[in-house]
């Protein structure tokens, strides 16, 4: 097992380029030429609508998007892990790379008990005794805030809330210490104010553990509240990316200006709904040149025939736009 690199260090623990999922007919490419990076004690978020391509960039990460075809280079802990056979790819899930899903309560296996299914993965990836996954499920089951981890241990999934089956689900990925969680929609199917705990105790464990979080999300709450970085996901594409700060303070695509201005304004007495128009468009008919550009009020005919290449826009940001907001040209 790589040792994790330190958190605060700046260490890249995940590193991808050029990241492209497509059907195997190459008829629909779900994930274009994906490039985004997340650090040792950071969260990254990956932000976009419904249909954008999201899940399947993780499921390309972990290396499950089957009967896809994938290329380019994913590179965690500096080993490119994009071309390893399933045999050695399969112990890096779970101890090196980990997931966690919308709805906590189909992701945990009905019949058994939560501390055993947690006590099973940890037996799997470090060979401990029955007694030492035990206790290290207990003080894992404490360690995700759950107020009584010695009987939540023998608990099973029905007989908890949503909100504690997801600190379940996350004591279960973090069990093996890895460098990188993903966290797909992670609150989405929870009530807001039990959102809010789980989102603080994600951030609580990123710092604590070091730990890189790459945070799947459509919810720009989320990520001006908790995400360090932010990747904007358009069509399949990373259109924008950057500090958080620096990004809402500044969008440069007008895609993300779009999204921002199209979140309700609770000071906003004036009735007005703010929406980007016309509709995003389906990834198997996309438009020649930027995806965007249908709905774009600055497009010309230059993005109309071509898709733009990265400009850097500072020291951690990129926006792929032609005619990007406030960028010298
Ligand atoms: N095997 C496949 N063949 C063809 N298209 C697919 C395949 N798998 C997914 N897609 C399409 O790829 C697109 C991206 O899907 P994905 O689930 O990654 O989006 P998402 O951004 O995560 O959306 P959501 O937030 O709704 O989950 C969708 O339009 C989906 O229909």
């Amino acid at each position: 097992m790589q040792p994790h690199p330190p958190a605060g260090t700046n260490a890249s623990v995940l590193d991808v380029a050029a990241l492209t999922v497509a059907t195997r007919d190459n008829a629909v490419v779900i994930v274009n030429d994906l490039t985004l990076h997340v650090r040792a004690g950071e969260m990254l978020a990956l932000l976009g609508e419904s249909g954008c391509g999201k899940s399947m960039t993780s499921l390309a990460l972990m290396r499950l998007a089957d009967g896809l075809n994938t290329s380019g280079r994913i590179t965690l802990l500096g080993r490119d892990i994009a071309t390893l056979p399933e045999k050695a790819m399969s112990p890096i899930r779970g101890r090196e790379i980990a997931m966690i899903f919308q709805n906590p309560m189909s992701a945990l296996n009905p019949v058994r008990s939560v501390g055993q299914q947690i006590s099973e993965t940890i037996r799997r990836h470090k060979g401990l005794s029955r007694k030492a996954a035990r206790q290290r499920a207990i003080a894992l089951l404490g360690e995700v805030g759950l107020a009584d981890p010695v009987r939540c241990y023998d608990a099973y999934a029905h007989e908890l809330s949503g909100g504690m089956c997801q600190r379940v689900m996350i004591a279960m990925a973090i069990s093996c210490d890895p460098a990188l969680l993903i966290a797909d929609e992670p609150t989405t199917a929870l009530d807001v104010t039990i959102q809010k705990q789980i989102m603080d105790l994600l951030h609580a464990l990123k710092i604590r553990r070091g730990m890189g979080i790459l945070m799947i999300t459509h919810d720009l709450g989320v990520v001006a509240a908790y995400a360090d970085r932010v990747a904007v996901m358009y069509a399949g594409r990373v259109v924008e990316q950057g500090d958080v700060h620096a990004l809402f303070s500044a969008p440069h695509h007008p895609y993300t200006r779009g999204l921002m201005d199209s979140m309700p304004d609770l000071a906003d007495t004036s009735d007005r709904f703010h929406a980007i128009p016309g509709m995003v468009p389906e990834l198997r008919a996309l438009p020649p040149g930027c995806s965007f550009a249908p709905r774009c009020t600055r497009a010309d005919v230059q993005c109309t025939h071509v898709f733009p290449g990265h400009t850097m826009v500072d020291r951690n940001g990129f926006v792929r736009c032609f005619h990007p907001l406030q960028v010298a040209a």
